[in-house]
């Protein structure tokens, strides 16, 4: 496996969507091993269900998948359920590992037939390998080049049928050739706290953790949507269960641990209520410039930016604006504070018409 690309610093949090390697080698035991096993994506899972059904009735090769969606909700975990599903192994690379089309053509001359690629961040990968996997996902077939300059010469390769399992996390950058060559795409969407209640049991299982329903469901609603974060708070909760009571995970245990590690009722960190606090203390909601907010809390304007706002906008607590940043009520509400009255300008209504 290669997963080469480090994680940023600003990514190592406990409620980071990302994971390096030494995580992904912790996640491997949890994976749902059939698309029965994997929890939610009931539409993805259907679809895909018909998809390797039909191609196993053929008795042939599945189609080129892609699918799309945020770090950590299960695109590897599918893509190996694909191979599974259909009986075949699967080599697993990623977009920026393939930096020549050299390291392509020779990844794709090795594979079997029915093999499953799993192509991670397809969307980093170099335009030349890019080039290379059109004609390849299309004709299974690669041309080599051979020589430099005018004496090059290309040499057609024959690949064994193969099925592409493409994942991104930004399916808008994939250019349309490339998209169109994908027989099926599937959208991953955050999970449902309920979905991920269950995502949380059946891990406890496995890892021989005891714990009430109450106490998954507090995990679930502080894991941002995400299994590989709820997996990762789980561990934390049971390290201070078992150091600090009978091992057996509760609501208030786990409730008690998290508050520990500082990841609140929604899921906001240290980082995200930093921000929040700044926009509502400092500048009284807002509308305020993300550099002076980032100055605000003492992080770099990046950081602020996409470590910490996408969350908070996917929460509804804060907005962009062309005005800059700005509070919405349900940010006021989460830390326990009372908007200012503003007068609104007569005939005007306030920003979230109040
Ligand atoms: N639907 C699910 N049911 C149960 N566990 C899941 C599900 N989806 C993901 N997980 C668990 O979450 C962890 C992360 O999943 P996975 O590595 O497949 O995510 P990913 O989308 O490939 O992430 P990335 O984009 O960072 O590569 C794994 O331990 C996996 O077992």
């Amino acid at each position: 496996m290669t997963w080469d690309d480090p994680v940023p610093e600003t990514d190592q949090r406990l409620v980071a969507a990302a994971a390096d390697g030494e995580e992904r080698a912790v996640e491997a035991a949890l994976r749902p091993k059939d698309l029965g096993e994997f929890v939610g994506q009931e539409r993805v899972r259907e679809q895909l269900d018909l998809v390797l059904k039909a191609a196993r009735q053929r008795g042939g090769t599945a189609d080129h998948v892609l699918l799309s969606g945020a770090p950590g909700l299960g695109k590897t975990t599918l893509s190996m359920i694909i191979a599974a599903e259909m009986g075949a192994p699967i080599r697993i690379t990623s977009g920026p590992a393939i930096q020549h089309a050299g390291d392509l053509a020779a990844i794709l001359s090795s594979l079997t037939e029915g093999e499953v690629l799993f192509l991670d961040e397809i969307h980093r990968m170099s335009r030349p390998a890019e080039e290379m996997l059109y004609m390849a996902m299309e004709d299974f077939r690669v041309d080599v080049i051979v020589g430099k300059g005018p004496g090059a010469t290309a040499i057609p390769l024959e690949l064994p049928p193969f099925t592409l399992v493409g994942a991104t996390t930004r399916a808008g950058l994939l250019p349309p050739p490339l998209r169109d060559r994908f027989g099926f795409t599937g959208h991953m969407e955050f999970y449902a706290p309920a979905e991920l209640e269950r995502v949380v049991r059946r891990s406890a299982d496995l890892l021989d953790v005891v714990i009430d329903t109450d106490g998954a469901a507090e995990i679930a609603g502080r894991s941002r949507g995400t299994p590989r974060i709820a997996n990762r708070l789980l561990r934390r909760v049971r390290d201070y269960a078992q150091v600090k009571a009978d091992g057996v995970v509760t609501r208030e245990i786990a409730a008690q641990a998290l508050d520990v590690y500082e990841v609140d009722l929604r899921g906001l960190d240290r980082l995200d209520r930093a921000v929040l606090d700044a926009l509502l203390r400092l500048f009284g909601g807002g509308p305020v410039g993300l550099s002076t907010l980032a100055v605000a809390v003492g992080e770099e304007r990046e950081t602020v930016e996409e470590v910490a706002e996408p969350f908070l906008v996917r929460e509804g607590l804060l907005a962009r604006t062309p005005r800059g940043r700005i509070a919405t009520p349900a940010a006021w509400a989460h830390l326990g504070l009372v908007p200012p009255q503003q007068p609104n300008p007569p005939g005007q209504q306030g920003l979230f018409g109040q």
